[in-house]
């Protein structure tokens, strides 16, 4: 048998003995009620009830130790002893039901010791001491800037840029999130629009496109330059994006559109559909996030929309922009530039010790970002999320936090639960009521909500965004004071743009980046880009919960305690938090399915992440039991599909019936949920997209938008 399949036996074994466990505290027969009744009266039984309980899983760990090869990778798949564990059977302390205590603190893989590379942080100085009347700017232009945008001193890519491009250059642009670099070429790009003579008219059509990756930011640009563009009011600036009518876009292209800006997809939609759009008059093409824009996602509409430019044959000025963009971006042939000029905003003294590669490897992160990183096990991401946010949002003020996770059906799911179970409004929790405000941001949601939640997140100083990659790019909204990472992302360039949605242009922020104990080479990875993160308990996040009364388990917490007990009462309320999520997923069927969608599409995204990060992100390293528990499911999802229905009753009944059934079913119901939710469709998606039958097909639906 190949190592992997030897692995998948040891994983099901495990996922037996959690499952086996489960199941006997979910289908309390008689004589189990009984046994329990009796084990909360008296507390010798109880103890020697997990006694018993941890030695048969001892000896199920012993037996499998025989069975594997690979004993290293094997250590980190199963549990060392547990110092401590929850007692069974709590009650939350409340007028609630009594609850039944989920294993969340047993067999869980050991936590490693992270050890975080030394590394030397790029920094970039963001201000310049430089005001933008010393640039020769239209003076309408520096008005708007000081006393619209409240802006007088240049930063430093502004500084840097701004020359460039107006003396007619192309250029690439590199400098860091939040640095200001939509100014830095929407500033001469509009002192050169504003000069042509004669006027320009709308009937001119696009003389500036402006290509993004996401609605979000095609918003976010069209609304600065509305802004720029005040004073000159016969310089007509328009939007175009996927999820807006195409017939009222239409109709704008028809009536003019001097500077157009759009996602990829829909501009393409619009050179192959409407007529009345003309490139011949185009002097600019500016790609923000260009490293995403060349990205494969979208090459062929790239290609699409550089020859119909290229059609127009008027000579045009490209800028390429990004906080992560590298010289050595293949793709970049394909924009047919004229001698660009790279400019990178670096300090001085890093441009002289290091060597051009080294810089190009190393990704400058703002100088007040605080980034943390913590090492969670499955089984309790759920909670520990849960208690990260109720540290900030109920024990802090003015905390706004942005939430990254990998699927669209995983953020609906938790902005559910969260909000549900957090916010005191589930049927079993406490009546206490918590306003904690909590939106949720992703690719299947309807336009008009994606842009009122948009809006909304932005104005407000407090709440929690949960998002996919849609909102990680670009998006300029002010105070967010957390990112956390929930589901870390696909390369060290997506990490840096997520985490740059805080301390912008100078301001504070902190990043939480969650990984599993088989995921902490993931910090070398960051490392390689001279990323470094300080490292975060667990449990000093759990313990946010000895605050919250409604969690208090059984009796009252003595502060004279040992750290022990202190413990102890820490896995209690963190059980019952845990306890009122997997009630409140149980409690209907629809949220079942809801949470078994977001496991298969979690499941589904693990399988997305690049070769390159298999070594880091391998599905053998999901233990599909722990991950069901992360989405408030008590077992593993059984029959996800009629195929490992099937299976599992043929082994049950079939000649081959000494071969324990859970042996295969658990491979096979990892390949089930990942099969179902190909098939399963995603709602909005596109008949060219389904055709898509890449397994990357969902992560880059979240990137890649029309
Ligand atoms: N010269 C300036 N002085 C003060 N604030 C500025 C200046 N230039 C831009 N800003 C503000 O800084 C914020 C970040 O700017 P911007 O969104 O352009 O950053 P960015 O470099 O494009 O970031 P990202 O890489 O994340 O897209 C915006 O709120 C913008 O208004």
């Amino acid at each position: 048998m190949a190592s992997e399949d030897m692995l998948m036996v040891n994983i099901s074994n495990q996922e037996s003995t959690d499952l086996h466990i489960s199941e006997k505290q979910h289908n309390q027969s008689p004589s189990r009620q009984k046994w329990t009744a009796k084990k909360t009266a008296t507390g010798k039984r109880k103890a020697s009830f997990e006694n018993q309980d941890y030695g048969s899983a001892k000896q199920r760990k012993l037996n499998t130790k025989t069975n594997t090869k690979n004993k290293d990778q094997e250590a980190s798949e199963f549990p060392s002893k547990p110092k401590a564990s929850p007692k069974k059977g709590l009650h939350n302390g409340h007028d609630g039901p009594f609850i039944k205590t989920s294993s969340l603190f047993r067999y869980n893989p050991e936590i490693p010791d992270v050890f975080s590379p030394v590394v030397t942080q790029v920094k970039e100085k963001v201000f310049t001491t430089y005001s933008f009347q010393e640039l020769d700017l239209h003076p309408h232009l520096v008005a708007t800037l000081n006393k619209v945008l409240n802006i007088s001193s240049m930063t430093s890519v502004q500084k840097q840029t701004i020359p460039v491009l107006t003396s007619g250059k192309d250029a690439v642009v590199r400098s860091q999130t939040g640095s200001g670099k939509t100014l830095a070429y929407g500033i001469p790009l509009i002192q050169s629009l504003q000069a042509v003579q004669p006027k320009i008219q709308r009937s001119d059509g696009p003389l500036a496109v402006v290509i993004v990756p996401t609605r979000e930011l095609a918003q976010q640009s069209f609304q600065i330059f509305q802004k720029l563009l005040k004073p000159f009011t016969w310089i007509v600036p328009g939007v175009l994006m996927g999820g807006e009518k195409r017939k009222a876009e239409k109709a704008r292209l028809r009536k003019g559109i001097n500077v157009l800006i759009s996602t990829p997809g829909r501009l393409v939609d619009h050179i192959k559909n409407t007529l009345s759009i003309a490139f011949s008059a185009v002097r600019w093409l500016v790609l923000d996030e260009a490293d995403r824009t060349l990205d494969l996602g979208f090459e062929k509409d790239l290609t699409v929309i550089l020859n119909a430019l290229n059609a127009g044959g008027s000579s045009r000025q490209t800028v390429l922009l990004s906080a992560t963009l590298t010289e050595g971006l293949s793709r970049l042939t394909s924009i047919s530039m004229k001698d660009p000029v790279y400019i990178q905003v670096l300090e001085p003294s890093l441009s002289s010790q290091s060597s051009p590669s080294q810089q190009a490897d190393s990704y400058a992160m703002p100088d007040r970002l605080q980034q943390y990183m913590v090492v969670v096990p499955s089984k309790l991401r759920l909670v520990c999320l849960a208690a990260f946010i109720l540290a900030r949002c109920k024990f802090e003020r003015d905390q706004k936090l942005i939430v990254f996770i990998s699927s669209c059906e995983a953020v609906e799911f938790l902005d559910t639960v969260l909000s549900t179970v957090l916010c005191g409004k589930s049927s079993t929790a406490n009546k206490q009521q918590l306003s904690i405000n909590f939106l949720r941001l992703h690719g299947n949601m309807e336009q008009e909500e994606r842009t009122e939640v948009f809006q909304e997140f932005s104005q407000s100083k407090t709440g929690v965004l949960l998002c996919t990659d849609v909102a990680a790019r670009g998006l300029d909204l002010p105070q967010v004071t957390w990112i956390v990472q929930f589901n870390p992302p696909s390369s060290a360039a997506e990490y840096v743009h997520r985490v740059g949605r805080t301390a912008r242009i100078g301001a504070r922020g902190n990043g939480l980046l969650f990984l599993t104990p088989s995921e902490t080479a993931y910090m070398d990875v960051l490392a390689n880009h001279n990323i470094s993160l300080s490292e975060m308990k667990m449990e000093d996040i759990l313990s946010t919960l000895m605050q919250d009364e409604r969690f208090r388990g059984r009796g009252n917490w003595d502060k004279k305690k040992s750290a022990g007990a202190r413990e102890q009462h820490m896995r209690e309320r963190a059980t019952v938090l845990q306890t009122e999520f997997e009630n409140y997923v149980h409690g209907s069927e629809e949220s079942v399915q809801a949470a078994k969608k977001a496991l298969q599409s979690f499941v589904r995204a693990y399988t997305a992440y690049p070769s390159a990060l298999k070594h880091i992100f391998h599905i053998r390293h999901l233990h599909l039991g722990h991950a069901a528990k992360s989405f408030g499911l008590r077992d593993a999802p059984q029959g996800l599909s009629s195929t490992a229905n099937k299976s599992t009753k043929k082994t049950a009944k079939g000649k081959d019936n000494k071969r324990p059934a859970i042996k295969f079913t658990a491979r096979e119901r990892m390949a089930s949920l990942i099969r179902s939710e190909y098939t399963s469709g995603i709602s909005g998606e596109s008949k060219s997209k389904k055709k898509r039958t890449k397994k990357k097909a969902n992560a880059e639906d979240e990137l890649t938008e029309g």
